[in-house]
């Protein structure tokens, strides 16, 4: 049995271990520090996981150790982790946006390190991961790594960490932008007079419906959209609205955004450290 310990027990950390349970882990395999109490009753009652309130103690006996706090937390936990990670020497993942691997290993040691970004609906099972390994990682650890963030989805590996930030930007945050999509959409459709219940609901199946096409069809996306498209018809008149209004653009000035935030994170921190 492979032992897991999380350092933070936020939104994240309880996607992973709520993905993780339901594939079977037991709750004994999972620790998680969490400075929190109300945080850490809720783990024990929601997930059954045992809380602790002190980072190296969720850290003895771990196999591999999940960093799921905020990239500016790192420089609070790394003084009172590094010793019982070299003590331990577990394989650790970081999920924290930005953070390096070569800052990773500048605070935490010398210590096999993969340094993945998933997403929220890991919590279904339905995650998207990419993950990318320091040079310290052997290949059983590196299946390792993969065998857990397989539990919540879909993974890939990243050959260049450079391009972890557009991971991060695509799917990390991604689902945010889906989010704000069916949340503009139930918004116009009230704004035309139909019920909220009634938006909402179509919205979110319409949401729900677009996504197992695409995951489950196999076609490429645009040719789902053309098969949408009557000519003439309405979608064409919405779809021309979007591009008048430079949709593609749009997407990817907020990609970028949230790609160049990652390297900020990254920098802030080294002038922390
Ligand atoms: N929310 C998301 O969709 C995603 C977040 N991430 C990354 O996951 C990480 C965690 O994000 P969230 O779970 O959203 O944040 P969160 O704020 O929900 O969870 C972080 C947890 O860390 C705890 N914490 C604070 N100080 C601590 C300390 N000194 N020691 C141990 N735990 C401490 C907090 O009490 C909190 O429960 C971040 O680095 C973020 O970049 C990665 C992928 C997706
Ligand atoms: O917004 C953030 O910084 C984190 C990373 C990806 C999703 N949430």
């Amino acid at each position: 049995m492979t032992r897991l310990a999380f350092i933070g027990g936020g939104n994240m950390a309880r996607s992973l271990i709520g993905g993780l349970l339901k594939t079977g882990v037991p709750t004994g395999a999972i620790r998680v520090a969490e400075p929190q109490a109300g945080a850490r009753e809720a783990l024990g009652r929601e997930f059954g996981v045992a809380a602790y309130a002190e980072n190296p103690l969720a850290v003895a006996d771990a196999d591999v150790v999940v960093l799921a706090v905020k990239p500016q937390v790192m420089p609070a936990i790394r003084d009172g982790l590094r010793d019982a990670l070299q003590r331990q020497r577990p394989l650790l993942i970081s999920i924290a946006a930005g953070v390096r691997l070569d800052q990773l290993e500048r605070w935490f040691g010398a210590l096999p390190i993969v340094r993945c970004m998933p997403n929220t609906p890991a919590l279904i099972g339905a995650g998207a991961t990419g993950l990318v390994a320091n040079a310290r990682v052997s290949p059983p650890q590196r299946a390792q790594a993969q065998h857990i963030l397989d539990a919540v989805g879909l993974t890939r590996w990243i050959d260049d960490e450079r391009l972890m930030d557009t991971v991060t930007a695509l799917s990390g945050s991604g689902p945010a932008y889906f989010f704000a999509l069916v949340e503009a959409l139930e918004d116009a459709a009230v704004a035309q007079g139909l019920p909220r219940e009634t938006a909402r609901a179509l919205a979110v199946q319409t949401c729900l419906g677009a996504g197992r096409m695409l995951s489950e069809g196999g076609e490429a996306p645009g040719e789902l959209r053309r098969r949408v498209t009557s000519p003439n018809g309405t979608t064409q008149a919405a779809l021309e609205s979007f591009a008048a209004d430079g949709l593609g653009r749009i997407v990817a000035r907020a990609v970028a955004a949230a790609a160049r935030r990652g390297e900020e994170l990254a920098a802030e921190l080294d002038k922390t450290a």
